[in-house]
């Protein structure tokens, strides 16, 4: 029976009403690269009970938006200009998060995903990276074609014995970039494993954790399927998705 995971929705308002929405690329990736089934959890700002939602799943993706996680969350000053912002995208992803890794429900956390995957375990976020001396320009080109702005372009180096260098290998990766916050203060729980060459924390994973529990700030779901390290690493938390649904059910 193929596993099922969680991926929180963003908010988004068009056609005069208000979605619970998730990029098609995020459901692709992981039915054709870690064949598993999502299930879209509706972000609100109360009324989600993680607990209930984790019952029922084998994993938690925790999927990019251009909007950003609020700054009250980790005590940022709140500009509107670090905006738009999604309350109701925290308020669901931030409890599933926390109790996915207090259950070893496997996590993978991908660009607002990591982003929110710091916030929840006490970290913080810079904004505005790009201003800052000697950090190069991460954000989404908004060019109309999505494969250029998702285009492969910037290496990250994986760390030697880092988690993720189990299944990518350690040293340069090329990635996609599409943002323009970043993690700041890492989480006391979290372990660096990837960086940019301009220092810009690109992976990490949970210390300690009690499975697949790994956020990466570029966007493997967009080439899952043609592009070698997107696609492993997708397998990766597939196989993680697997074997968390076989000890749920002995
Ligand atoms: N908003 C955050 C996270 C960036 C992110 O998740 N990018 C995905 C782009 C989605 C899209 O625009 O299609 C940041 O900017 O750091």
């Amino acid at each position: 029976m193929k596993p099922i995971i969680a991926i929180p929705a963003d908010i988004r308002q068009f056609d005069g009403t208000t979605w619970h929405a998730v990029q098609t690329q995020y459901v692709r990736a992981a039915l054709k690269a870690a064949d598993v089934m999502s299930l879209l959890i509706p972000a609100l700002e109360e009324g989600n009970d993680p607990d209930a939602i984790l019952d029922r799943v084998d994993g938690l993706l925790v999927s990019g938006s251009a909007t950003n996680v609020h700054p009250s969350l980790y005590g940022g000053e709140v500009r509107e200009s670090d905006g738009p912002f999604d309350p109701a995208r925290d308020a669901t992803s931030l409890p599933l998060i926390r109790r996915a890794l207090d259950r070893g429900i496997p996590l993978l956390a991908i660009c607002r995903g990591i982003q929110e995957l710091n916030v929840a375990l006490g970290g913080t976020l810079a904004t505005e990276i790009q201003d800052q001396p000697g950090i190069w320009d991460h954000r989404n080109p908004l060019q109309a074609d999505r494969d250029v702005n998702y285009a492969i372009r910037q290496d990250v180096v994986i760390a030697e014995g880092s988690c993720i260098a189990r299944y990518l290998g350690a040293g340069r990766v090329p990635v996609n970039s599409l943002h323009r916050q970043a993690i700041s203060k890492t989480a006391p729980r979290l372990q660096v494993e990837a960086l940019a060459d301009d220092g810009t924390v690109e992976a990490v994973s949970v210390i300690d954790a009690k499975g697949f529990a790994i956020g990466v700030q570029w966007h493997p779901e967009y080439w899952a399927e043609k592009d070698g390290p997107s696609r492993a690493l997708f397998e990766a938390f597939g196989t993680a998705a697997r074997t968390y649904a076989a000890s749920r059910q002995r």
